[in-house]
């Protein structure tokens, strides 16, 4: 659906965009009417009693100069909003642009003329310079733009500098594309919510600006505004009530579609509305929890008949995992293996409680250490995750916070789940680095993410996961990203925890390599299904199901899985 359709569907936004609309019309054909209509006459002081200066109202005006004079307060300001917010952003955003993707010393220049700029006092330099600008609201307004402009250029500069070195920015850049396409395509698409967002309350801020000066009766006197209108609605509040209400809950309900409908068309941007469900009722469970009854006694986990269904786009649900059955005992290593997009990862998200608010399991049950995992709320999942049930990812960059050390990282994690101290933390991280083959621990503690190389990080994530000694890891593809030497390596890692600390072990893999070197039992999934399970041997050497079959003639050499398993 094209953006502007989704804008018409959003009511926030069709109902503020609408007024916005109808009031700024109104206002903007003002100037047309004035020199051509009739009502040229309005603007004239002839009901303003002497010495009433420029547009100030006199106590006895008509309904019909009122409305007049609105309608140019509107138009006043409408071309403020336009001025202040087109300038601050046309300086704002360029420089943010230029700042955050470009090097440290044009980005050194651009700090220092916008640290420069937000020196100086805003309304008093207006004021000040009201002798050079010649009272004009638009040379004013022209200023205040530019004032305005540092905390736009701040906000998009901080966007830019986080986007800047994603993988598919690097990507665009070695595929040949010039940095003016890059900015425009890739980083463009990511300000452009937040900027929406401070445009329109930049547009709010140059109207009340406007509105505030013409209200202290600085600047022209001949330019009609909301400021004047309140002003002399003040004067007149006992014998003319409605010259101080109409400027004022007009102002208001402007400044106020104005930020309702930013905030609409920066979620429609975004696509971050969240859109209701359509399965279900948008719970986590449509299932009513059955009283753990495991048909397999000696199972640490036991997931029967799982299935977990996404909204379609017709509303219908898409079933992503239909009827899963799975068990692991405990200390076993279980390989989840299927192609991309089988439903492996949705499997083990539902073990962890971390599906998307979207998804709804639909049937079934999880049960782990006899207690029944589907419909527990998140604080009811929270003291098992992480430590009894740890997670080791497949990317272990992108789960490691830039902006921290490792040993932060994994003191703050150890802490949260064993309730010791800081310094008997700092040890046991220390211990953990160490036994998870990290060289130099203390080095690697103070290290940033980004100072890591892929193994290491994955081993940091590894000593992360094993640290409350869980009973369960799940490890997603935990060597996918990982050059082959590395990935035998992490391997022998996670083989030897597991034996040391008696883990069972959940690998979710499409390699059966590695099924075939660390794992006893496999279950194959295929589109959301289990089509087969049982002990690794036995279904590498004779598979029964047809699309295990498929999976094993797809590997080059198919032999080399089964040699291994048979070490
Ligand atoms: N948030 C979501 N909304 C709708 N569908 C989703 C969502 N997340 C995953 N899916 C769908 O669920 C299905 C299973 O995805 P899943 O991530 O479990 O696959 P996978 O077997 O782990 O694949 P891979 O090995 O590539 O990670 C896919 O068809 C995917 O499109």
């Amino acid at each position: 659906m094209s953006t502007w359709r989704k804008l018409l569907r959003d009511p926030q936004a069709a109902v503020t965009g609408s007024i916005l609309i109808l009031i700024f019309a109104a206002g903007l054909s003002t100037p047309l009417l004035a020199q051509h209509g009739p009502n040229e006459s309005d603007l004239s002081m002839v009901n303003a009693p002497a010495g009433t200066p420029g547009y100030l109202l006199g106590a006895d005006e008509s309904g019909r100069d009122i409305l007049s004079r609105l309608l140019h307060s509107i138009n006043t300001s409408a071309v403020s909003a336009l001025i202040g917010t087109g300038v601050a952003l046309a300086v704002g955003v360029s420089a943010g642009l230029v700042g955050g993707y470009f090097g440290a010393r044009t980005r050194a220049i651009a700090e220092w003329a916008f640290n420069l700029v937000m020196t100086f006092p805003g309304l008093l330099l207006l004021i000040l310079l009201m002798p050079v600008t010649g009272g004009d609201y638009r040379y004013t307004m022209l200023i205040f733009g530019v004032l305005l402009s540092p905390g736009i250029y701040r906000i998009v500069r901080n966007l830019v500098l986080g986007v800047k070195n994603e993988l598919y920015v690097d990507a665009a850049r070695v595929s040949g594309l010039g940095n003016a396409r890059i900015l425009g395509r890739h980083v463009l698409s990511v300000v452009r919510g937040p900027i929406i967002i401070a445009a329109a309350f930049m547009m709010g801020a140059s109207i009340a600006t406007q509105s505030g000066l013409a209200f202290l009766g600085v600047g022209s006197k001949e330019i009609p505004s909301f400021g004047d209108m309140i002003s002399s609605g003040f004067r007149n509040l006992y014998v003319a009530p409605t010259q101080f209400l109409w400027p004022s809950l007009l102002l208001g309900l402007i400044t106020a579609s104005l930020v309702l409908l930013g905030n609409a068309l920066r979620d429609t941007l975004a696509g971050s509305r969240p859109q209701p469900a359509k399965v279900g009722q948008g719970q986590r469970a449509e299932v009513t929890p059955q009283p753990p009854a495991a048909a397999d006694p000696e199972a640490l986990l036991e997931i029967r008949d799982l299935t977990i269904a996404y909204p379609g786009p017709g509303g219908q649900p898409r079933e992503v995992v239909r009827g899963a059955t799975l068990a692991i005992h405990r200390g076993q290593t279980v390989g989840l293996v299927g192609e991309s997009g089988s439903g492996k990862t949705q499997t083990a998200f539902a073990v962890l409680g971390v599906l998307p608010d979207e998804a709804v399991v639909t049937r079934g049950s999880i049960v782990f250490e006899g207690r029944e995992l589907i419909g527990l709320s998140d604080s009811e999942m929270r003291p098992l995750r992480g430590k009894q049930i740890a997670y080791v990812p497949q990317e272990p960059m992108s789960n490691l916070d830039p902006s921290y050390t490792v040993g932060a990282q994994l003191v703050e994690g150890v802490r949260s789940a064993l309730g010791i101290s800081k310094s008997e933390a700092k040890t046991r991280v220390l211990a953990l680095l160490e036994r998870c083959g990290i060289a130099d621990p203390e080095r690697t503690f103070d290290s940033y993410p980004h100072q890591l190389s892929g193994g290491m990080a994955q081993r940091v994530l590894i000593a992360g996961a094993v640290a409350s000694r869980p009973k369960l890891l799940i490890a997603d593809e935990p060597t996918t990203a990982l050059d082959v030497t590395v990935q035998a390596e992490i391997l022998d890692l996670l083989r030897d925890l597991q034996a040391e600390l008696n883990m069972a072990v959940l690998l979710v893999t499409h390699n059966f390599g590695v099924v075939a070197d660390i794992c006893e039992r496999i279950a194959v999934m295929e589109r959301g299904q289990i089509v087969e399970s049982g002990d690794v041997l036995e279904v590498l050497r004779g598979p029964r199901h047809e699309y295990t079959r498929m999976l094993l003639d797809s590997i080059l050499d198919h032999t080399a899985p089964i040699r291994e398993a048979s070490r």
